[in-house]
């Protein structure tokens, strides 16, 4: 896991946030397959770790045909595809990987993730991003923020981000995510270097202060349930280390 400590009460301007990016890039970069990158100019280069990834993929097509009881459904066959997750890396020269930025409400999630998403687009990667608020208006609309439908929010967003990984996509996940064993189960989704949490450490303070949803003012008012505001220490580390 990667830590991004809180910057002070001012508006970040673009240069803070490109090195925001930067910084959650290099600190990754090695998982993610860009190994000895000059940052300022060779983000376009094949990637060298892919050739090993594409190994291990064709290993991953022994799948069983088997007919399986998957969840509810009984009968479910694996449709395997000759198109596979290491030929769309190929082509989009690129490691489809999913990053995922947790952290309060206020922290700074969607800020970052938009300024890698700008940056690494810049350099011609292909990203996208799922945002917590976003997909909430549609696929998880059904869903409030009681620590159970937290739970399947943050479980239906790690299964559409293995999805855009497997599409060769760099992932962009940005959610509150305030339970470990939430966020686990979602790396246990992929493997593991494919899966980089990036926690946004910013103090509780800082969050109520920047309050721009003015969330934090409902929630001390009782205005709003099921607010992790108060016992936002709790739920996340103390500290993250890369
Ligand atoms: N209790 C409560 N009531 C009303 N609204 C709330 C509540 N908690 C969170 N929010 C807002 O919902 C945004 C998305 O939350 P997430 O999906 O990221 O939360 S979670 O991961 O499921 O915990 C979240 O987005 P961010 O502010 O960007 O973090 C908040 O705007
Ligand atoms: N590094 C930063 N320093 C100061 N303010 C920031 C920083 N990053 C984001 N902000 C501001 O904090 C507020 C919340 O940011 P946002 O990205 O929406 O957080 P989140 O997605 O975690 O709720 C916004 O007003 C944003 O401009």
């Amino acid at each position: 896991m990667a830590a991004i400590q809180g910057a002070g009460p001012f508006s970040p301007s673009p240069l803070a946030k490109s090195r925001f990016a930067r910084i959650v890039l290099e600190t990754n970069a090695t998982r993610i397959g860009l190994h000895g990158v000059d940052f300022r100019s060779s983000f376009l280069k094949p990637i060298k770790a892919m050739a090993n990834d594409c190994g291990a993929a064709v290993s991953g097509k022994n799948l069983s045909q088997m007919a399986k009881t998957v969840g509810k459904a009984t009968n479910i066959v694996w449709h395997k595809c000759s198109v596979d997750k290491c030929d769309r890396q190929q082509l989009l020269e690129q490691k489809g990987c999913v990053i995922w930025m947790t952290g309060l409400s206020g922290s700074g999630k969607s800020t970052l993730a938009c300024a890698l998403s700008r940056g690494l687009h810049a350099r011609g990667k292909l990203t996208y991003i799922l945002d917590g608020d976003n997909v909430r208006h549609g696929l998880n609309s059904d869903l409030g923020f009681k620590a159970e439908d937290r739970a399947e929010n943050i479980r239906r967003i790690g299964e559409v981000a293995k999805l855009f990984a497997d599409a060769g996509i760099i992932c962009i996940a940005s959610l509150i995510s305030p339970y470990r064993k939430d966020r686990d189960a979602c790396r246990a989704l992929l493997p593991e270097r494919d899966f980089i949490e990036v926690f946004l450490d910013v103090p509780l303070e800082v969050c109520e202060a920047r309050d721009p949803k003015g969330l934090y003012k409902l929630a001390r008012s009782g205005k709003i349930k099921d607010s992790i505001t108060t016992e936002g220490r709790e739920l996340f580390p103390p500290k993250c280390y890369g």
